[in-house]
């Protein structure tokens, strides 16, 4: 680690006052940044140097919002910032980044050495510690065994100021609800005086208001940007209304995205796939990378960036995979069984475009900062709102014109309408465990209704529907006319209405009865593993987090529910070792 010369920089403050000169000088020397991302990211840093209010910061994805509390941890003369974070590897990526610039960081968390953590408590109950940031997760700082070193830190005036992190997964309206995040209301209500910021990219005024509510954040300084990404166009296009088949549909978009539709290139855009020799038509114990080889001839030409097709199940990803190769798109499939070798292959093909699309389940995209992503195609719908501007919101990070395309399909919405109410049906017990399940089922299908509603709607700009579920007054307001140019809607109001009539999608309702559930629903079920899902089917972010979340759990820490949570080692393990990869790519 580099060792640097924070003293020299720390021009004597008086703590009511801001150096700007000092704040300047750590963003240049320290962070390596020769201006602030956004006035909001200066003003929020400003107020969190002078340590005096609680913070709630609610930024888009990318924006900068770690340096917001990282910064004002290096302008303070001593002492560390808590930073609370859901996900072990998250906090792993954070520390060796953090520690690139030589910054003083630590953790206490499951993947470190006994040695390191008792080096680590040691120092945190001394009078003067080096470390600045200390990452922690909710159930670590909220442990009985860890109260000691919260307590000394405080009593030796070491207890600067708690950042939390992804912190719409305190409220249950959040989209990775967290049970745990409940509890550093109660560590902040122990010490009123240490300043709390809460940092989340996605918060709806309900969530707004449950964080300061359940955090007991005291007045906050808030600083909200709006979510309006004009470059990025969205459309729904309803399968069941499509003239050709959704996969020719679905190929003549990427070719005209990526400028490949110049007729000497083109293979043959009315004929299906051919997967009558088998070669093509691989499940996910069987892919093999050969089998890809020279499929495409059309990527010479294309302009550059890349697409990500994504897919409720694995079989679909490499369905989708194989057919775009065979009409001569690059593509691969990404999803939890294949082997971690082949899943490294694939993202580095995808990240030094030599690859151009691909088709993954959520289990792909989770700190991947790509910018120039020109397309992000959800092949089937997402199981909510929030995850579904989450996942097309990676498109366009470069701030150039990108797309967002959704599929809306009845038997897509049968199949995840039938697996949400199942998990609403089982566990009706009196029981602790169970009615936090429910309570856990009930949000999640009212986020899918939300869902539905989206890709439903014909009387409303798409960019507005986001701004009302995800951002305050200011953007609804600023989108109270439409986008005009960037959704289907705003473009051609009167042609969506006509193609969302004609699909089957009116006829049927949310929820329909279990006649409705067709073979589609039981097969998703049954290899749906990756799926969009958030109920205990799912292996998305929060059985990854439970996975942490029990191994972070101290023995006597009374978080005796997460026992009853399966833990899903192999995806913790492909987090950590995406996390890993991605440090040697940079
Ligand atoms: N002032 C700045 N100038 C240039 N780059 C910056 C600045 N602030 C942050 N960045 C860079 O922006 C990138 C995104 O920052 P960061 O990870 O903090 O974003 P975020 O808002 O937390 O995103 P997410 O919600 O996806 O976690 C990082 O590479 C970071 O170094």
């Amino acid at each position: 680690m580099r060792q640097l010369n924070i003293k020299s920089m720390l021009i004597s403050k008086n703590p009511t006052e801001v150096n700007y000169e000092s704040i300047n000088e750590i963003l240049e020397k320290v962070f390596k940044h020769n201006d602030f991302r956004s006035d909001l990211q200066r003003d929020a840093i400003t107020i969190a140097c002078k340590a005096k209010n609680d913070i709630f910061v609610s930024l888009p994805t990318g924006s900068g919002k770690s340096l917001i509390y990282q910064l004002p941890a290096m302008y303070q003369n001593n002492g560390v910032t808590i930073v609370i974070s859901p996900l072990v590897a998250l906090i792993n990526n954070q520390i060796t980044n953090a520690q690139k610039l030589g910054i003083p960081c630590a953790s206490v968390n499951s993947s470190m050495a006994l040695s390191q953590i008792n080096k680590i408590k040691t120092e945190l109950l001394g009078k003067k510690i080096s470390t600045r940031l200390l990452y922690l997760t909710p159930e670590m700082l909220c442990s009985p065994s860890f109260n000691q070193y919260l307590a000394a830190m405080y009593k030796n005036q070491q207890l600067r100021m708690i950042a939390i992190d992804e912190a719409h997964c305190v409220s249950s309206w959040g989209h990775e609800f967290r049970p745990h995040y409940l509890k550093l209301g109660m560590v902040r209500s122990k010490y009123p005086d240490i300043p709390m910021i809460a940092l989340t990219a996605t918060a709806t005024s309900k969530v707004l208001e449950d964080i300061i509510s359940l955090l007991h954040l005291n007045d906050p300084k808030k600083f909200i940007s709006s979510s309006f990404r004009k470059n990025l166009y969205y459309d729904v296009q309803f399968v069941d209304e499509l003239k050709d088949s959704l996969m020719i549909n679905l190929q003549e978009f990427i070719e005209e995205c990526f400028g490949l539709t110049s007729k000497d290139d083109v293979i043959d855009l009315t004929k299906e796939p051919d997967f009558t020799d088998g070669t093509m038509f691989m499940r996910a114990s069987s892919y093999k990378a050969s089998e890809y080889k020279n499929a495409s001839k059309l990527n010479s030409k294309r302009s550059n960036g890349v697409a990500i097709v994504y897919c409720r199940t694995k079989a679909t990803c490499e369905d989708i995979a194989a057919s775009l190769c065979v009409k001569g798109i690059e593509a691969r499939p990404y999803h939890s069984s294949l082997t971690p070798k082949q899943r490294v292959e694939i993202e580095d093909m995808w990240m030094k475009e030599e690859i151009l699309v691909i088709c993954a389940t959520i289990s792909f995209g989770m700190g991947i900062d790509k910018p120039n992503v020109r397309l992000v195609v959800h092949y089937n719908m997402s199981q909510s709102l929030a995850n579904y501007y989450q996942e097309s919101g990676r498109a366009g990070r470069d701030g150039k014109q990108s797309y967002c395309r959704l599929y809306y399909a009845n038997s897509d919405q049968n199949a995840i309408s039938f697996l949400l109410k199942k998990d609403l049906e089982e566990g009706k017990s009196d029981k602790k465990e169970d009615k936090t399940r429910q309570k856990v089922a009930r949000a999640a299908y009212a986020r899918f209704e939300r869902m539905i509603e989206y890709c439903r709607s014909t009387d409303k700009c798409r960019h507005l529907t986001l701004a009302q579920e995800f951002s305050l007054c200011e953007d609804v307001e600023l989108l109270s006319r439409g986008c005009k140019t960037s959704c289907d809607y705003c473009v051609d109001p009167k042609g969506l209405k006509k193609r969302c009539e004609k699909s089957q999608g009116w006829k049927t309702k949310i929820g329909a009865s279990s006649n409705g559930f067709s073979k589609a629903s039981k097969k998703a079920k049954a290899d749906d593993e990756d799926s969009f899902y958030l109920s205990r089917h799912d292996t998305s972010y929060e059985d990854l987090y439970r996975g942490t979340t029990e191994r972070d759990c101290d023995s006597s820490g009374g978080f005796q529910s997460a026992s009853s949570y399966v833990q899903k080692k192999p995806m913790l393990d492909i987090v950590k070792a995406e996390f890993a990869r991605r440090k040697r790519l940079k």
